[in-house]
């Protein structure tokens, strides 16, 4: 959905021909699966320096303007010579005529039964074709115009030598449009002396938090209140995926806050995320609220925690922005954030991001699963010191302790069908972290 009204189908056109369909119990992979299918990638390209690239989603395809490495070059630090000067069954000795640096290549020609001294990353002469490294011949470090002995059988022709375009031909797809770009992503681009490419826009996120027993950081706990924690999860989540973020605070349960505030966002913002006020408890007066701006479901989704997910849009001023009405309590809005907000918001980056990969291993303990919703438990992924990874539920899974996800390294991923767990029975798990 692009952030100004168009002609997308509205979630009851994309529901209507669900024949399963219930927003009283939605399977996360149905939920999943009408998110994607309502949702549009914005499409506003920017050109940044490479550097500024890192973690972008780069927005057309970056094709190879030269060769890497552009010339033959040596992989070893030794001699060079052609491999035609090889004896098949006796030490080959070879007249030692100069030397080539990296970037500074040997200038003249060289004859049968003549080598280089040649550097890692120095172009290869014309008529060589083999290195040798220098810690195989019986010469090395001997002066040019000496003799270098090459053992029988030490080195098979075209050894030890980098070819022109190996890497990367002249005219190749170097990196395709929708990728995240990586520091490897970056190496490549400079590689290929390109200083700016091309990056969809950052995407701009609202988010705010609903419930009047709310204090922002820094105000005093009044009895019976806590303190938002949630804005700054969300902020975390937001600023990892790389969004433009449009922190709007605390609004209380009065319906003329939140629809000022949803108005606010839908007009400056692609998505809007909100935390709170989707159970059945104060809702009424929201759903009525977003019923007038928007097309909005609000959802009893068969997993654990997040059961409670209000999803749409919301239009205002011409303007519209997808809506998640995230569960408020602190960790449901982690894991309905990672398994709902998270793909759809890269799908509008106009990433093609790979689905999170799923790792299986044993469970060092017995899990108590009911089947019919899929759960996602805080786990602790060790190693033993037999070198088996295994994994455990951090303790008490309820949907308030935020402290159990910041002892958890992964989330246990039980799907809608499993049952109990039993101890050394393999369990889905996806980590939090991994090279960045
Ligand atoms: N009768 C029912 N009650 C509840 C149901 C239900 O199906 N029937 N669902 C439960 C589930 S599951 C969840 S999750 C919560 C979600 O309710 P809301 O999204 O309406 O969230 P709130 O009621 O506003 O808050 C729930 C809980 O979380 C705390 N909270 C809220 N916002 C923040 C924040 N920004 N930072 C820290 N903590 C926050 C809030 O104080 C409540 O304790 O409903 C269940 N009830
Ligand atoms: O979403 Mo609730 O428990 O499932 O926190």
């Amino acid at each position: 959905m692009k952030n100004n009204a168009t002609s997308t189908p509205s979630l009851s056109e994309l529901t209507g021909c669900m024949s399963d369909y219930d927003p009283q119990a939605v399977p996360v992979i149905q939920a999943q699966s009408i998110i994607r299918d309502y949702i549009t990638p914005i499409d506003s390209i920017e050109k940044v320096a490479i550097r500024s690239a890192l973690d972008r989603v780069l927005a057309a395809d970056i094709i190879s303007p030269i060769n890497v490495p552009a010339h033959d070059n040596s992989a070893m630090d030794g001699f060079a010579f052609n491999a035609r000067d090889l004896r098949p069954d006796a030490d080959t000795v070879l007249e030692v005529i100069g030397i080539a640096h990296a970037g500074r290549g040997y200038q003249g020609a060289v004859g049968p039964g003549q080598a280089i001294r040649i550097m890692t990353g120095a172009l290869m002469p014309d008529g060589l074709d083999t290195v040798i490294p220098q810690e195989f011949t019986s010469t090395a470090n001997q002066p040019p115009g000496t003799a270098v002995t090459i053992p029988a059988g030490a080195v098979s022709a075209g050894a030890n030598r980098r070819l022109a375009g190996e890497d990367l031909q002249a005219g190749a797809p170097a990196l395709r449009t929708g990728r995240i770009l990586r520091p490897a992503d970056l190496g490549l681009l400079a590689s290929l002396g390109i200083a700016e490419v091309p990056v969809q826009r950052r995407l701009r996120v609202a988010f705010f938090s609903t419930g009047d027993e709310l204090r922002s950081v820094g105000e005093a706990l009044d009895p019976g209140c806590v303190y938002d924690s949630n804005r700054y999860t969300l902020y975390g989540m937001l600023h990892r995926l790389g969004c433009d973020i449009i922190d709007m605070g605390v609004v209380g349960d009065d319906p003329l806050a939140l629809e000022a505030a949803f108005r606010n966002a839908c007009e400056n913002a692609d998505a809007i995320i909100t935390s709170g006020g989707v159970s059945v408890g104060d809702a009424d007066h929201t759903k009525q609220m977003m019923a007038q701006l928007g097309d909005v479901a609000f959802w009893k989704i068969g997993m654990r925690p997040g059961r409670p997910l209000a999803f749409g849009s919301i239009a205002s001023n011409g303007k519209r922005a997808v809506f998640f009405g995230l569960p408020g309590n602190p960790v449901a809005v982690m894991v309905s954030f990672y398994f709902f907000a998270r793909d759809a918001l890269l799908h509008m980056m106009g990433a093609q991001a790979a689905a999170l990969p799923l790792m299986r291993v044993s469970s060092a303990v017995n899990i108590r699963k009911k089947p019919g919703r899929t759960e996602y438990q805080r786990g602790i992924l060790t190693q033993a010191d037999n070198r088996q990874w295994s994994v455990r539920p951090t303790g008490a899974q309820g949907s308030g302790i935020l402290r159990s996800m910041v002892e958890a390294n992964c989330m246990i991923v039980l799907a809608h069908e499993q049952g109990d767990v039993a101890i050394g029975e393999q369990v889905e798990i996806i980590l939090f972290d991994g090279l960045v």
